[in-house]
């Protein structure tokens, strides 16, 4: 899988990026970034304009009706220019929203369609982790910021150099203050940015630790052990472990951004001192009139908040940009991840007689895993066929069916359906030519009927036909609204819980429901009590009637309802064939088989004995 880059990309770079990942981006830097620079630099003007003029008017000694008109004229002005400046910002604000969420989306859509292996690697959930933190999570996230950063940024540079060419009307001195501590106050500024940057990324290691603690300690399936284990004081250490790491790395940017802070207020001091007095010393000796002095002061007054704003903005937008690397990095991975994905495109028809299945010289490695899980495995499961899997665990059986499904890819052979490589049939095709029951169940946030269904837009007379199917008939008309009622409290308050046994049944109420060719029964009995059990071993001979089969399972006493059994041992299939074949030619078989007899023997013999007392 391709690695993820750790490429920088500068502020020009992301600027197209930008525009990729948001049509109307470009049209609002091209339009509205030209405006706020406009209403910016007349708000300015204009402020510092008035005291000028009303210091004129007065030493002209206008009449107080022409000074009224010339108060309310410019207020007018004035309160239309901010006017316009809050329509801009309000626009600016909802336009940066809008790309974030853009992004936001786009980070679980890619989630959802990289391959199942890079979805449940570690580092790439701890990578998307920082990308969704440091990239687009939140509206101090990069694209949080990086938008009207820019837009400051261009907006004050664009500012200060005007001031500095009006303030050169005065004394060109002064505009030499105003660039050289503008420059000097840059530097530090940087470096500043810099050392938070480095500082964040110390926290980094940390992703992966965090999440699973925020996503574990809230998990509605963990509250029990939390409970019974007393590990609520556990998880109190690691929120107050991870609270001690952010206070250490933010005091030590807090106390470099005071410095920073710091040494800009003295050259703002220094450059108010050169600029005051120079303009003090021009007025003195009337190099410049009393208006002119007023108008160059009020304009002085406002470089400083102007060359603070163009390097915090500078600095902020720097670190956005470094931000949206982090996020860019991540999103740009899944892009190429997505695309060198083996899509296959046909959706063959393969008619309505049972599928047959081949693994041909399959092995498989898990990405971080030492040694491959399946080393070079052949076999066949002919269509119509009941195949039991067996081994144990951890021998790969599990791994089998998610190969088989296209879930994961091989490293070396081939899968095919009826001749067809699977890697050539497209992945909603493929899936649609199975009817899984997964070892874990997974219970979604919606209605009885969704979740077997699957779908909204569900059949309820098929959905109470597998519900009826898989025995859980009684159960389900117990709830307040039987197939409508919510399961899970996390979206309705009104959800109900199913016991274990009960959604294991659900699972095959889903399978029921889906009638693929394809049936795959990965330990479908582990939760279900005897009764229920020996109810599904009899019922699964009329699921599988018609599809081919693999049924997982320990228990091999339920193997005699397959026609074959393959025992996996090693990443191989060592012995395949029936039980009594097997209890012939493979002595672990023959060993497993009987260390589980022993059992049911002994129990059988002490009930028959119970029975006779
Ligand atoms: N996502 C994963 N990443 C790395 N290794 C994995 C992953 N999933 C499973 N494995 C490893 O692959 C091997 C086979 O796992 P698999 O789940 O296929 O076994 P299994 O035969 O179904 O086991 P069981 O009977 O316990 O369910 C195990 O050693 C397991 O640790």
């Amino acid at each position: 899988m391709e690695k993820m880059t750790e490429k920088h990309f500068s502020i020009w770079q992301n600027l197209p990026w930008f525009k990729v990942q948001r049509h109307g981006f470009a049209d609002a830097v091209r339009w509205w970034l030209p405006a706020i620079v406009v209403i910016q630099l007349g708000v300015t003007l204009i402020s510092a304009a008035v005291p000028a003029l009303l210091v004129r008017l007065l030493g002209a000694r206008t009449g107080l009706p022409t000074l009224l008109v010339a108060m309310i004229g410019i207020g007018l002005g004035l309160g239309c220019l901010q006017f316009g400046q809050v329509v801009v910002d309000a626009f600016m604000q909802q336009k940066s929203v809008s790309v974030r969420l853009e992004m936001f989306t786009k980070d679980g859509a890619d989630y959802l369609h990289i391959p199942f292996t890079a979805a449940a690697d570690a580092q790439v959930r701890a990578k998307r982790a920082e990308s969704m933190t440091y990239g687009y999570g939140g509206d101090t996230s990069g694209v949080g910021v990086f938008y009207g950063a820019l837009v400051h940024t261009v907006q004050n540079a664009f500012l200060i150099l005007v001031d500095a060419l009006i303030l050169g009307g005065a004394s060109w001195w002064i505009s030499a203050a105003i660039v050289a501590t503008t420059v000097l106050a840059f530097y530090p500024q940087q470096s500043f940015q810099r050392f938070r940057r480095a500082k964040q990324k110390t926290m980094e290691d940390q992703w992966n630790p965090r999440s699973y603690v925020q996503h574990s300690s809230f998990q509605e399936e963990n509250g029990k052990d939390i409970r019974l284990y007393h590990m609520a004081d556990w998880y109190q250490q690691k929120y107050e472990h991870f609270v001690d790491l952010d206070t250490v790395a933010n005091r030590s940017i807090e106390r470099r951004r005071f410095w920073v802070r710091s040494l800009s207020a003295l050259l703002t001091l220094v450059r108010n001192g050169v600029g005051y007095g120079l303009l003090v010393f021009l007025a003195v000796n009337q190099h410049i009139s009393l208006s002119q002095f007023t108008f160059y002061f009020t304009l002085l007054t406002t470089v400083g908040t102007t060359g603070e704003a163009v390097l915090t903005q500078y600095g902020l937008l720097r670190g956005a940009n470094a931000d949206i690397n982090t996020g860019r990095r991540f999103l740009d991975w899944a892009d190429d991840v997505i695309k060198a994905m083996p899509q296959g495109k046909t959706t063959p028809n393969f008619g309505t007689a049972p599928l047959t299945v081949v693994f041909d010289h399959v092995t498989f490695t898990y990405p971080d895993g030492a040694a491959p899980v399946l080393n070079d495995i052949s076999f066949t499961l002919h269509g119509g066929e009941r195949v039991a899997l067996v081994g144990l665990n951890g021998a790969g059986k599990t791994t089998i069916t998610m190969l088989m499904m296209g879930l994961l890819t091989p490293d070396k052979g081939t899968i095919t359906i009826n001749g067809v490589d699977i890697q050539t049939i497209s992945p909603a095709a493929l899936r649609h030519y199975f009817a899984p029951v997964f070892q874990e169940s997974t219970v979604f946030a919606g209605t009885v009927g969704y979740n077997v269904a699957m779908t909204h837009d569900y059949d309820p007379a098929k959905v109470k036909a597998a519900i009826a199917e898989a025995d859980l008939t009684d159960a389900i008309a117990a709830l307040p609204h039987g197939i409508k009622t919510e399961l899970t409290t996390y979206l309705h308050d009104d959800g109900v819980t199913l016991s274990g046994g009960q959604t294991q049944k659900l699972m095959i109420a889903r399978a029921l429901y889906r009638d693929a060719p394809i049936l795959l029964l990965d330990e479908p009995t582990a939760a279900l009590d005897a009764l229920a059990e020996s109810a599904l071993y009899q019922h699964y001979q009329k699921m599988a009637t018609g599809k081919t089969s693999l049924f997982i399972s320990h228990r091999l006493a339920s193997t005699r309802f397959s026609d074959r059994i393959l025992f996996i041992q090693h990443g191989q299939i060592a012995a395949s064939g029936s039980h009594d074949e097997l209890l012939a030619k493979s002595p672990e078989y023959a060993e497993l088989y009987h260390t589980q007899s022993q059992y049911y023997d002994e129990d059988q013999s002490s009930e028959e004995a119970a029975q006779d007392a």
